[in-house]
């Protein structure tokens, strides 16, 4: 988990301008909102969808839910005016698109102020810029964005994202170095559960905190897989036991499984542990 210390698994997007997705989400299972304003809504919605969305966040009814806002880029007629309403909304952090530097954070936190920022990591530029946008003082989180950085690169698409893979292991690494979570990418073919599962699993494989996502059916696949799995869990419980042991008989090193433990794999199964604790913690809520 990142500095967040909270599970962040399944990340739904929602539109800003559809009052009944709006609803409905205070009763899904995500552990995080991206209340969009950005691309989902069509520009003669935009200043509907900022209303509409006003409205339900200060209703509430989102539980622990993470509420991140997604506005548009400040250099379109509706960024300044999202951002200062995103604020007033009560969002939890503001997520600004296409984000090429930490100059484009300085330019929101002059209009948000303190609030939490999140960066939409999709462009080239900012792929290499990864490491300045994560050691922004305000940022909390980064997003990746397939779609415009796969256009932007002209790649095709790939089962495997081989072209994609120096853009989320740059962003990966920043992420890490800095402590900000980071949330891997969404799966446009939403009615293909298989699909999504193998980039879910890939995504966990490499390390991100969990996946966005489009539509509710997805939900239950991410949470899935970016969820210690049974077998993880007695292997932390094993490990921290059997490193105990060790320890109190003059040792540094255990071995469970015919494998080495040492101190570094105990700090993952305390990881894992606490990571399972807190998504305990978030159902019961
Ligand atoms: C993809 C959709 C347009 C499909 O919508 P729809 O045809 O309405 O789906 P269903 O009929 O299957 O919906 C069933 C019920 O679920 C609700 N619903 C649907 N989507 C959502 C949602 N995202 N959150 C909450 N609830 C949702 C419907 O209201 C139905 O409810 P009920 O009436 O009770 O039966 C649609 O899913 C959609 O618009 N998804 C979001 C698209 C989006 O946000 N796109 C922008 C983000 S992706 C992006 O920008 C990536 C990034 O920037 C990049 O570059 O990669
Ligand atoms: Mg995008």
């Amino acid at each position: 988990m990142s500095t967040l210390h909270r599970p962040l698994r399944s990340v739904l997007y929602i539109p800003g301008s559809r009052a009944r997705a709006l609803e409905k989400a205070r009763q899904l299972l995500a552990d995080a909102i991206i209340f969009d304003l950005e691309d989902a809504v069509a520009p003669d919605e935009k200043s509907t969808a900022r209303s509409v969305l006003a409205e339900a966040l200060v209703t509430g009814g989102y539980g622990a839910r993470l509420k991140i806002v997604r506005i548009n880029g400040l250099d379109t007629p509706w960024g300044r005016e999202d951002a200062l309403a995103a604020v007033q909304m009560g969002a939890d952090a503001v997520l600004l698109p296409k984000v090429d530097g930490a100059n484009d954070l300085d330019a929101l936190a002059g209009i948000t102020g303190d609030t939490p920022l999140w960066a939409m990591m999709e462009t080239p530029t900012g792929m290499l810029a990864a490491a300045e946008i994560a050691a922004h003082p305000l940022c909390q989180g980064m997003v990746m964005g397939t779609n415009d950085l796969a256009k932007d690169m002209g790649t095709r698409f790939r089962p495997d994202r081989l072209p994609l893979m120096a853009g989320l292991g740059l962003s990966l690494l920043a992420a890490k170095a800095h402590g900000v979570a980071i949330i891997d990418g969404v799966y446009n073919a939403f009615k293909d559960t298989e699909g999504l599962a193998a980039e879910c699993a890939q995504g966990r494989d490499m390390g991100f905190d969990g996946k966005t996502l489009i539509h509710p059916a997805q939900l239950e696949t991410a949470n899935a897989a970016f969820s210690p799995t049974e077998d993880e869990v007695d292997l932390a419980r094993r490990q921290i036991a059997a490193y105990d042991e060790a320890i109190a008989a003059g040792q540094a090193v255990a071995v469970v499984d015919g494998r080495i433990v040492e101190n570094l794999h105990v700090a993952t199964a305390r990881e894992t542990l606490a990571k399972m604790d807190a998504i305990a913690a978030l159902t019961t809520e």
